[in-house]
């Protein structure tokens, strides 16, 4: 097989005296969607986190298309785009939907104000909201600041292609959604992966059943610091694996502790 896109090897990480992730790899290889499920608390959006550079972990290596990364992403950009959804969509109340969306080009980039706004107008369309470029967050319901977040995630500077974000990380894309906005969600992830060298591969963290057959084809299972189980989206409903079979059936009866 080719080289991994993104490898994590021997991740851990600890908070305080909470060992969260303990000697974990994992490989991303481009074109996967790789669905990362597993009782809550136990260390999902932590990877996702350590994935994107944005926290470092304790002990392990990270290599991006072989390339090994040294500190956070704020100390030098990755040779492979990573962008992220945030569970909370994260979008700034005091400003527009389309300063939102185009807020690292005003930030960072030399376009012009009208370009920006034309970029922006193109992905807003791609992402199904056109023409609400001029409202605010609050005006908005949770399935679209969720789209208005996938929009800024896949926002590029065509003056630096190379900064395309080639992966995607989804923290909970469809929480707090009902179904059928959760189906929206579901199907504009598998649409923009369809979309050439926009975000093709990604990682996407769900507890929500629809989420996780629609939009994942390989699943990693985590509990207790280590990954218990990895296997196709269609293997979940054949394994015979305990952690499995108490999770998909919601059972609190099996040998995961319940928190709390
Ligand atoms: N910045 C932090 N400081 C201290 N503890 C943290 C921090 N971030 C996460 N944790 C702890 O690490 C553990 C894993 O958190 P994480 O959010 O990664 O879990 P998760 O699997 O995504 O959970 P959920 O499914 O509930 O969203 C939790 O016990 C959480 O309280």
């Amino acid at each position: 097989m080719t080289e991994p896109l993104i490898e994590l090897k021997g991740i851990s990480k600890a908070f305080g005296k909470n060992k969260v992730l303990d000697d974990v790899d994992l490989q991303i290889y481009k074109g996967q969607a790789i669905g990362i499920i597993g009782p809550s608390g136990t260390g999902k959006s932590t990877i996702l986190r350590i994935i994107a550079g944005l926290l470092q972990p304790d002990a392990g290596e990270i290599y991006i298309q072989g390339k090994k990364r040294d500190g956070l992403i704020e100390d030098g950009a990755d040779i492979v785009g990573i962008g992220m959804v945030f569970q909370q969509a994260a979008l700034f109340d005091s400003l527009t939907v389309e300063e939102n969306v185009g807020f690292s080009l005003y930030q960072n980039s030399k376009l012009e104000r009208s370009r920006i706004r034309q970029l922006v107008n193109e992905k807003l369309d791609m992402v199904g909201l056109p023409g609400i470029g001029h409202l605010y967050p609050s005006e908005l319901s949770g399935g679209m600041r969720k789209r208005v977040s996938f929009a800024r995630a896949i926002m590029s500077n065509p003056d630096h292609p190379a900064d395309s974000p080639e992966v995607l990380l989804y923290d909970e894309p469809t929480a707090g959604l009902d179904p059928i906005a959760s189906t929206v969600i579901e199907d504009l992830i598998r649409s923009l992966q369809s979309i050439q060298d926009v975000c093709s591969t990604y990682c996407i963290v769900t507890h929500q059943e629809s989420t996780i057959r629609r939009t994942a084809d390989r699943l990693i299972f985590l509990y207790e610091g280590k990954v218990q189980w990895q296997g196709k989206v269609s293997e979940i409903d054949h394994t015979d694996h305990p952690l499995i079979r108490q999770f998909m059936s919601g059972s609190i009866n099996g040998p995961i502790q319940l928190v709390g």
